[in-house]
């Protein structure tokens, strides 16, 4: 199948490069340094104690995925809307969009963009990062949980899931992938926009009494947001949320690490959509709000 990356980083980078490797066609957009690295050297992947190195078309010209029958939406969610303008200008309709973005709010943007007929969208669960231009690590294990948001594409669906397991890959199928997004949203909300503000890890969070406090008020006020709008997070999600966070002790969270490379954090997605939500259905939600305004404070004050 010939496939696009839209933003060839720590994710698209990562499952692009499997999926090459496993023989298929693939296109990677890329931009500034990373793209000129991977020109000259190729994309390498280091994964466990595996290194990969990947020949493909690297391009910062959406033009390259005119023909292709699947992308890749692996964009920061603050690269959303710019990605999917250009995915539109191709006029290439017949390509099924991926979406393997954190958050849950970057599917109803590329549905007003690109039409909500070709849009599939994965909860994905992957730890990597770009360590320099054209060079990305990653470790652990990683597994996507794909799901359709129409009916239609339920084949197309089941048909991607194949091509990802011919490349190893760990994925799941799910009838209702609204709800895994939220499920893995409970994990962003909960601990990247407290590790950003306080520099802390996650096991550092958990291990601070207060800090570990501050995560589990955050974690309610998403599970109440969640089941006013008929999402149901439980109190079996409340404690999977901090039980599952035992393997990332060390981790950074993404947010955080935006935040020491002078990135752009994906504020709005990870905590200011939930708490614009609670303000529209009436569900308080304080502290959230609390470090959702001291992130955007900083992220203007640098
Ligand atoms: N990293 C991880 O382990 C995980 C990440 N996610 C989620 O996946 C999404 C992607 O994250 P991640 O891969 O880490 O992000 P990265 O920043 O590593 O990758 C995105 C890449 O796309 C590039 N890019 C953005 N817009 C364009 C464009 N219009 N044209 C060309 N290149 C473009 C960026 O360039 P530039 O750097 O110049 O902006 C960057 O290289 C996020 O929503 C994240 O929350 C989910 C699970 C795990
Ligand atoms: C924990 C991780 C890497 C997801 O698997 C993540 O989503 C983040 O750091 O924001």
């Amino acid at each position: 199948m010939k496939i696009a990356v839209a933003g060839a980083g720590a994710v698209g980078g990562y499952f692009g490069a499997l999926l090459k490797k496993a023989g298929h066609d693939v296109v990677f957009l890329a931009r500034g340094k990373h793209l000129e690295a991977m020109k000259k050297s190729g994309l390498v992947v280091k994964t466990n104690d595996q290194l990969l190195t990947i020949d493909g078309v690297f391009t910062d010209k959406i033009e390259g995925f005119a023909d292709c029958e699947l992308i890749l939406f692996c964009v920061k969610s603050t690269d959303t809307e710019s990605t999917a303008e250009q995915i539109a200008s191709l006029r290439n309709d017949r390509a099924v969009v991926l979406t393997l973005q954190n958050g849950v709010d970057n599917e109803e943007k590329l549905a007003q963009i690109l039409g909500g007929k070709r849009l599939l969208s994965a909860a994905t669960y992957l730890s990597s990062h770009v360590e320099e231009p054209g060079v990305i690590k990653h470790s652990g294990r990683a597994k996507l949980v794909i799901g359709a948001l129409d009916e239609s594409l339920i084949s197309f669906r089941d048909k991607v899931a194949d091509l990802f397991r011919q490349a190893e890959i760990f994925v799941k199928t799910t009838d209702d992938i609204m709800l895994d997004k939220w499920k893995k949203l409970l994990w962003n909300a909960t601990f990247n926009p407290l590790a950003a503000l306080s520099k802390a890890t996650v096991g550092e969070i958990m291990e601070h009494k207060e800090l570990r406090k501050t995560a589990e008020n955050a974690c309610r006020e998403v599970m109440r947001v969640a089941n006013k709008i008929g999402i149901p997070l439980d109190e079996e999600m409340f404690h999977r949320t901090f039980a599952n966070s035992g393997a990332a002790l060390k981790h950074k969270p993404s947010m955080l690490q935006d935040r020491l490379k002078g990135k752009r954090m994906e504020i709005e997605s990870l905590c200011g959509f939930i708490v614009k939500k609670g303000r529209q259905i009436g569900v308080e939600t304080p502290v959230l709000q609390t470090l959702y305004s001291n992130l955007l404070f900083l992220e203007t004050h640098r």
